[in-house]
């Protein structure tokens, strides 16, 4: 089977390449990409005034299983990241029961590699049912198929325990990403603490309940020489921490979820649970950080942190109802609105933080649009204008407080090696 994108801009963030040429697939690689590409049979696509590039990589998602099929299934996840032009994504381990050893890894590798229509990798619990106390078998959890670790919903609260999972992860070369929480100082909060919550008479969230445990783990990283990754940043205070952490260690790195970019604190009217997700949505200058640390390449990974939630749950009180937000049908929107139409990033940089640095984190050999390397290929119209329907959404969730809002840029075809998974947002079921 081939395809060929006619005359497309291609942009190769690992390369840095950026210009109008023709791509060809073959099988389940690239074989060519070059001026005028002859490709005899096979399946033409257009590309004039399109983008091609490396297919989107989220490191950061909940896909929800097992035990919590109600809310997200690989099934209905990995369809909603194939319409936001994901090839591959990581699910992060905080399911029922947890992701913490290597046979439960081994079965959802599988279950993964059936029902999903995109790459699925598991991330392996750091502590056997994230109760923070015991260390997995981190060797046989990656022999079994986990490409990182992490106990995301929460912190490794015991630093003993954290430095001893952090040099076990070194050993195997894992990458250990970070949520950091310190719960004493959430104090039950459900926003950002400040002016507006306590207009709204909510508890707040300090950005010290971010910035503590950044720090430590920070410093931890620097004691055993373990990659640690920050999660979903959140404060001006963690954007700053990474940098300075960055000056003497190469193995930190950091995300940053694109509503953490879009939206502050101001939105929060106490009764739309949409706009509660962890950490809070936090001030005007802890954005305006976020998108500093994004250009100056601080933060190298632009992740959903996608959270599915049901109607039933989210429509509760906002100080009782879960925190999270979707994200893999908006992201790339988002992005392409927020920080490329507005000149914060260049396209290249922009893609480098959903393609080659994500593949990097994760250690796969994805994220670069070469010839010889597999064909998982985002095709986007950058100037498709359209409004966010959350009726449209293929995820089980509408948890988003970016519904009804006005974006230009979507993914048009969603390519997983060689395979057209998605074609103008219609899903191709024909290989599955
Ligand atoms: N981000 C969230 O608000 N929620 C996540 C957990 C997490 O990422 O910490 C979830 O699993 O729902
Ligand atoms: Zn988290
Ligand atoms: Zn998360």
């Amino acid at each position: 089977m081939k395809t060929i994108f006619k005359e497309v801009r291609v942009l190769d963030p690992e390369s840095g390449r950026d210009e109008v040429l023709d791509v060809l697939v073959e099988g389940e690689r690239i074989k060519e990409i070059g001026k005028s590409v002859e490709a005899g049979e096979g399946k033409i696509i257009e590309g004039k005034g399109k983008w091609l590039v490396p297919g989107l990589i989220d490191v950061h998602v909940h896909l929800r299983e097992p035990g919590f099929e109600y809310k997200e299934t690989f099934v209905t996840g990995s369809r909603s990241g194939a319409m936001g032009g994901f090839t591959t994504m990581a699910y992060m381990p905080n399911t029922n029961p947890v992701i913490d050893n290597p046979g439960i890894i081994r079965a959802l590798v599988e279950k993964g590699k059936g029902e999903g229509i995109i790459n699925l990798h598991p991330v392996g619990s750091m502590t056997l049912g994230q109760q923070g106390e015991t260390l997995g078998d981190y060797g046989e959890m990656k022999k079994a198929g986990a490409l990182a670790l992490s106990e995301d919903g929460k912190s490794v609260l015991d630093s003993y325990v954290m430095k001893q999972g952090l040099l076990k992860a070194q050993n195997e070369d894992l990458p250990v990403l970070v949520h950091c929480e310190d719960p004493s100082l959430v104090a039950g909060g459900a926003m950002n603490e400040g002016k507006k919550s306590r207009a709204l008479g909510i508890q707040g969230i300090p950005n010290s309940a971010e910035d503590v445990i950044t720090a430590r783990d920070l410093i931890l990283s620097g004691e055993t020489g373990a990659r640690v990754h920050l999660c979903h940043m959140s404060t001006k205070g963690s954007v700053e921490l990474l940098r300075e952490a960055k000056a003497k260690n190469s193995r930190v790195s950091g995300e940053v979820s694109p509503h953490h970019l879009t939206f502050t604190e101001e939105i929060i009217d106490g009764i739309d649970t949409n706009t509660k997700m962890n950490p809070p949505l936090r001030r005007e200058e802890d954005r305006r950080e976020l998108i500093q640390g994004l250009q100056e390449g601080v933060i190298d990974i632009i992740a959903t942190d996608h959270a599915p939630h049901s109607e039933e749950d989210k429509k509760q009180p906002y100080e009782k109802a879960p925190f999270g937000i979707v994200g893999l049908e908006t992201a790339l929107s988002i992005g392409l609105t927020e920080l490329v139409h507005t000149g914060i990033l260049s396209p290249v940089k922009f893609f480098e933080k959903l393609t080659i640095n994500p593949a990097k984190l994760l250690g796969i050999s994805r994220g670069k649009l070469q010839a010889g390397e597999i064909a998982d290929l985002t095709l986007i119209d950058p100037e498709a204008s359209y409004e966010i329907r959350v009726e449209n959404f293929q995820s089980k969730s509408q948890n988003t407080p970016f519904k009804g809002r006005k974006v230009k840029g979507r993914a048009v075809l969603t390519m997983v090696s060689g395979n057209i998974v998605m074609e103008n947002s219609r899903l191709k079921e024909a290989n599955k």
